[in-house]
């Protein structure tokens, strides 16, 4: 019989905006029993650093290199999540010696696909030190290695939990809105397809924070509040990106703010919800059909804005959407879970990714095992 192990996963996203940290039971396979999860917000001086570190790896082309104010940046982030560890734990009434495996994400600095580079911040042998765990990181360079894109690893932990969908023969299709959007696609045979669709939350974290100085527009009310620009709009949705069968995954500065003179706060903050539902859709065209059913995870699906715009959209294609609340999951927990999922396939050495999710060769196992 396959191990189960208890797993907890530890995600900072290209949000920025803090640490998941969910914990599940798993055979890396079939067998997933969700347990808890806890969100931990950064605050404004330490998102001021994330960006910082954006900045510093900007010119960097060795995904090992770490100039002293990128590596101080990189120590601090692997403390917060050993306390967001620590904090876990206690909260939940477990002891640390119950949880064979932590699978660390770190946060992404650099994804630069077409060069083979992606940089992950995270020093996961620290954090084995630090909280007397071991540890599984880096999981993204081995599918690059191997030529893949690097990203979205979290498909094999979506056709994990499509099990109930085939059964019932519906394709579906999880969407994660994120900082950057990804689908996953399982068809009623099981095949699987994955990509990144484009921008997400960023755009509109950024202009709500460059207008008002809040982080993201809560509920999407702000945009609820303004109409849809069409010329800048097709701004965004005219780029490549969005044209060729050839997907590519996204790095966050790959689609450029929206200009302060270029639109009242309500109007931009209205269009770039709409940029971000239509990215999904069109994205969605290179599936192998349109799914019978999506299903919304990540922070996006708190912004009725955009997941208005999105459902009416599906809808019209005859797709039906649910937020992964509506399925039966936890929207926020989803990503930590998948990489406490992944750290436990990584151990096993069963495979993270397949030429369905991130175009690599043949299925590739990939992370780093620390031990404390
Ligand atoms: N109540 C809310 N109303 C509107 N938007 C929200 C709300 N809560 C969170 N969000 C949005 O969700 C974002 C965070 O989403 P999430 O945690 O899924 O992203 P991430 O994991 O950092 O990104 P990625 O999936 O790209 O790595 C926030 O930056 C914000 O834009
Ligand atoms: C390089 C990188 O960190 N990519 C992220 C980002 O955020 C969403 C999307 O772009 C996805 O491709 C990926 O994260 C998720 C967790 C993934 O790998 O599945």
């Amino acid at each position: 019989m396959d191990v189960i192990r208890t797993a907890i996963g530890l995600m900072s996203g290209t949000s920025m905006d803090g640490i998941d940290v969910a914990l599940i039971r798993t055979d890396g396979r079939g067998f997933i029993e969700r347990g808890p999860f806890m969100g931990v917000p950064y605050d404004a001086d330490f998102r001021g650093q994330l960006k910082r570190a954006l900045e510093l790896s900007r010119s960097l082309s060795d995904r090992s290199e770490r100039p002293a104010e990128l590596r101080a940046i990189e120590l601090e982030l692997t403390l917060r999540h050993a306390i967001a560890v620590t904090a876990f734990i206690k909260r939940f009434g477990l002891s640390a010696d119950a949880v064979d495996i932590l699978g660390f994400h770190g946060q992404t600095v650099l994804h630069r696909p077409d060069e083979g580079l992606t940089i992950q911040i995270g020093d996961g042998e620290e954090l084995a030190r630090r909280s007397g765990i071991s540890v599984v990181y880096d999981m993204r360079a081995n599918d690059m290695v191997h030529g893949g894109q690097g990203a979205p690893l979290v498909p094999a932990y979506h056709a994990a939990l499509a099990g109930k969908f085939q059964q019932a023969g519906q394709a579906v299709c999880f969407v994660n809105i994120g900082g950057i959007s990804n689908l996953t696609f399982i068809g009623t045979d099981g095949r699987i397809s994955a990509f990144d669709s484009g921008p997400g939350n960023t755009l509109i974290d950024q202009w709500v924070e460059m207008q008002t100085g809040k982080t993201y527009d809560p509920g999407g009310e702000i945009g609820g509040g303004g109409k849809v620009v069409a010329s800048l709009a097709e701004r965004y949705l005219q780029s490549p990106f969005f044209r060729g069968n050839v997907r590519r995954s996204l790095d966050r500065g790959d689609f450029a703010p929206l200009r302060p003179e270029e639109a009242g706060l309500e109007d931009g903050a209205r269009t770039l919800a709409h940029v971000a539902a239509a990215s999904i859709i069109k994205s969605a065209g290179f599936l192998p059909e349109t799914p019978a059913l999506y299903i919304v995870c990540g922070g996006g699906r708190l912004n009725l804005t955009l997941m208005a715009e999105f459902s009416e959209m599906a809808e019209r294609l005859g797709s039906r959407v649910l937020t992964a609340e509506e399925a039966g999951f936890d929207g926020d927990a989803m990503e930590a879970e998948a990489w406490a999922y992944l750290a436990v396939r990584s151990l096993d050495g069963l495979p993270l990714t397949f030429p369905g999710t991130t175009g690599v060769a043949a299925p590739v196992s990939g992370g780093v095992l620390a031990t404390p």
